[in-house]
């Protein structure tokens, strides 16, 4: 199964959000829309080409005559980028409203749903956006991009979904970078975040993932404190064929740093990857512990960590928006892995994340499995997100 589809597949719930949220916004605005004037003219096919481009402003005067009235749904073509699909055809006006309306609207863009954007529609999908939990100022943002060029135009759902997911995708584009690769050796990657973000899995993948490029790893299980972690790296490392360094309970995490850099050395390793404690409880002592660990590697490589990557976990919603920030302050995040977006409602997350912060996204975790990791690539995600079919 290719990534996207497994992306595709497991982001249901954030896309479904959006996907059923927007359908709902622009059925029922088409239909509150088309409603006070549909009866009369329903009947008559609008002749083709329309005298203007007007934005068919919803008609004022009570039209006398039956000829070529204005209001109904013949605009032009809806252009820039918008969708690549031909223009609303010829019976555009008839099945409008309605069970077929919609069922048909489904089917094909021909017949499908259309509302005017306007400040009302606009709002909706910002609070469409925000309960996605792209956060309010981005899903501002969005909107008011989105809106420019298309105020008063009848769009359809399918529209403003590739139009979101073409904004969407503009936004993540700078931050979609995999971890860079240095002439280091080892290169020592710190992997930061709270505890139940994902690190040791993260950690199991990207080793697995290092393994099958050839890539030698050392492992270091940074968290002495809880037994039940170092035991579950051990695992990720036996199945990812990368030994694991791991310290008696308790000790001192920077010691077991230096003692896996000095193997690293040793062995020549490509990479160490060094779990850390999440406890956010005690920021001072936390924080005194990450610095100690790059103080401690300095001494080794005085240009060490050269990564530092923040695991978050997209289930946490806007909360992983504050995790950035406090982990800023503890330790110098180079870069974000995304986990659990398999499962979750709060995709959107990753783009007030990228909005916010412009930290590159590494990679993003949809699944529990070693190979359910993959680099970010910003139009997959963002089709996914919108629920478009890639
Ligand atoms: N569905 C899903 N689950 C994940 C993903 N990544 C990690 N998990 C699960 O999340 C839970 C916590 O993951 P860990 O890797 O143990 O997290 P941690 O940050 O190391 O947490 P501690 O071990 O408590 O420090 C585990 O049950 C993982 O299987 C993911 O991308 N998708």
């Amino acid at each position: 199964m290719s990534f996207f589809k497994k992306l595709k597949d497991r982001l249901t719930k954030s896309s479904s959000k959006l996907d059923e949220g927007l359908d709902a916004i622009v059925e029922e605005g088409s239909e509150a829309d088309v409603a006070p004037d549909v009866t009369p003219e329903a009947v008559i096919p609008p002749p083709s080409p329309v005298p203007d481009p007007q934005p068919a402003p919803p008609s004022t005067e009570p039209e006398p005559q039956p000829v070529p009235p204005a209001p109904a749904p013949k605009v032009p073509p809806l252009d820039e980028g918008l969708v690549p699909q031909p223009p609303e055809a010829e019976p555009a006006a008839a099945p409008k409203a309605g069970l077929l309306g919609r069922l048909l609207g489904r089917v094909g863009p021909g017949g499908a749903p259309r509302r005017v954007l306007d400040d009302e529609m606009l709002e909706q999908l910002e609070e469409l956006l925000i309960a996605a939990d792209m956060g309010v100022d981005t899903a501002l943002r969005v909107t008011a991009n989105l809106a420019e060029g298309r105020m008063g135009r009848r769009v359809s759902s399918q529209e403003i979904k590739q139009a979101l997911a073409t904004e969407i995708a503009r936004i993540m584009e700078p931050v979609a970078r995999p971890m860079p690769l240095t002439s280091n050796r080892p290169q020592v990657v710190l992997v930061v975040g709270v505890n139940g973000s994902g690190k040791t899995t993260t950690i199991g993948k990207l080793a697995s993932q290092f393994r099958a490029a050839g890539k030698s790893v050392v492992i270091a299980a940074g968290d002495t404190f809880r037994a039940a972690a170092v035991e579950q790296l051990q695992v990720w490392g036996d199945r990812a064929g990368v030994p694991v360094m791991v310290a008696p309970q308790g000790s001192d995490p920077a010691s077991l740093a230096f003692d896996a850099m000095t193997r690293a050395e040793a062995e020549g390793a490509d990479l160490l990857l060094i779990d850390t404690a999440g406890r956010l409880q005690n920021r001072a002592d936390l924080m005194e512990e990450l610095s100690k660990i790059v103080r401690v590697i300095r001494k080794k490589d005085p240009s060490a960590p050269h990564n530092t990557l923040l695991v978050l976990d997209a289930t946490t919603g806007q909360n992983a928006l504050s995790q950035v920030e406090v982990f800023r302050k503890l330790a110098d995040v180079s870069g974000l892995v995304m986990t659990k977006l398999d499962g979750t409602a709060r995709g959107g997350v990753l783009v007030a994340l990228a909005d916010r912060f412009g930290l590159p996204i590494h990679a993003i975790g949809v699944g529990e499995q070693i190979d359910d990791l993959d680099a970010f690539d910003p139009e997959e995600f963002a089709v996914a997100l919108v629920g478009l079919e890639a």
